[in-house]
């Protein structure tokens, strides 16, 4: 059942700009509650810049962003470096940089599928566990937008699978949106209501059937199942194309 609504987060005609480089232009794009958005793109292609943008932390050449009001939203990084000689422990660090109440803490790992690692140094945790802690950071705040940026890098397959099914769920009993970047095709295909490809620009968006089937992305990611192996040797060069994103991926 789709329920029309106003967008959590909507850009339109969104432009980004380091310096001379165009690094996004005229990107429209939305996020509604309840749904997961997941935008791919090869390397360079924006997928981060407009993450930031959404968050607030670059400046616009052009377009707007909407939010809606008083929108929450929860974000969880690429990656996250910590002392390693720093003693903390998981639930210190959901306690920064404010105190929550040990049951919130404790309800958010279970919610993030990690209900034991609490009293685990951070510097102890596995790849696949530490990005669970950060996601039941992000989660703490009850967010109606949750933001991942490529938040499965560095797991194995059925650690990403994992994560992802997590996301699923804590999308299912919270009913908050979803917006975020994947490399990890296959899931993102199982798991995806819509699937945004950007190369700068949006090359092709819609249900993750529509947009494996658009040229545009097998041009980006290859037929088939070897269209991920191709996404790190992209070289693009349809059209509409524009010189940072091939910069980028060189
Ligand atoms: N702070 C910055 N200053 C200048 N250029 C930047 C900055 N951040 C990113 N860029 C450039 O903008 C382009 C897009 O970068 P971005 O990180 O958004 O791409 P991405 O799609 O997330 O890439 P990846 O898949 O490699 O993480 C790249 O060419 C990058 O070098």
């Amino acid at each position: 059942m789709t329920v029309m609504s106003t967008p959590l987060v909507a850009t339109r005609n969104l432009t980004v700009r380091y310096g001379a480089a165009t690094v996004l232009h005229d990107v429209d794009l939305y996020v509604n509650a309840g749904e997961i958005v997941t935008i791919v793109g090869p390397n360079g292609s924006g997928k981060s810049t407009l993450l930031t943008a959404i968050l607030g932390g670059v400046a616009l050449a052009g377009g707007t962003i909407e939010r809606a009001p008083d929108l929450r939203i929860g974000y969880v990084p690429q990656r996250l470096v910590l002392d390693p000689t720093l003693p903390m422990n998981v639930e210190r660090f959901l306690s920064l940089p404010r105190r929550v109440p040990a049951a919130k803490a404790r309800e958010a790992l279970e919610r993030a599928g990690v209900p034991e690692i609490g009293k685990r140094q951070m510097s102890a945790l596995s790849g696949g566990q530490f990005q669970r802690a950060l996601l039941a950071r992000a989660i703490l705040e009850e967010p109606d937008l949750l933001i991942l940026d490529e938040a499965t890098a560095g797991l194995d397959q059925p650690g990403a699978a994992a994560f992802y099914r997590r996301i699923e769920e804590v999308r299912s009993e919270t009913g908050c949106g979803v917006l975020m970047i994947s490399h990890d095709l296959h899931v993102v295909m199982s798991t995806s209501d819509r699937v945004i490809c950007l190369n700068g620009h949006v090359c092709c968006e819609g249900t993750p059937e529509v947009v494996a089937n658009a040229p545009d992305y097998r041009r980006l990611f290859g037929e088939g199942t070897r269209g991920a192996l191709a996404l790190y040797r992209h070289t693009h060069d349809h059209s509409h194309t524009h010189d940072h994103a091939q910069d980028a991926a060189e």
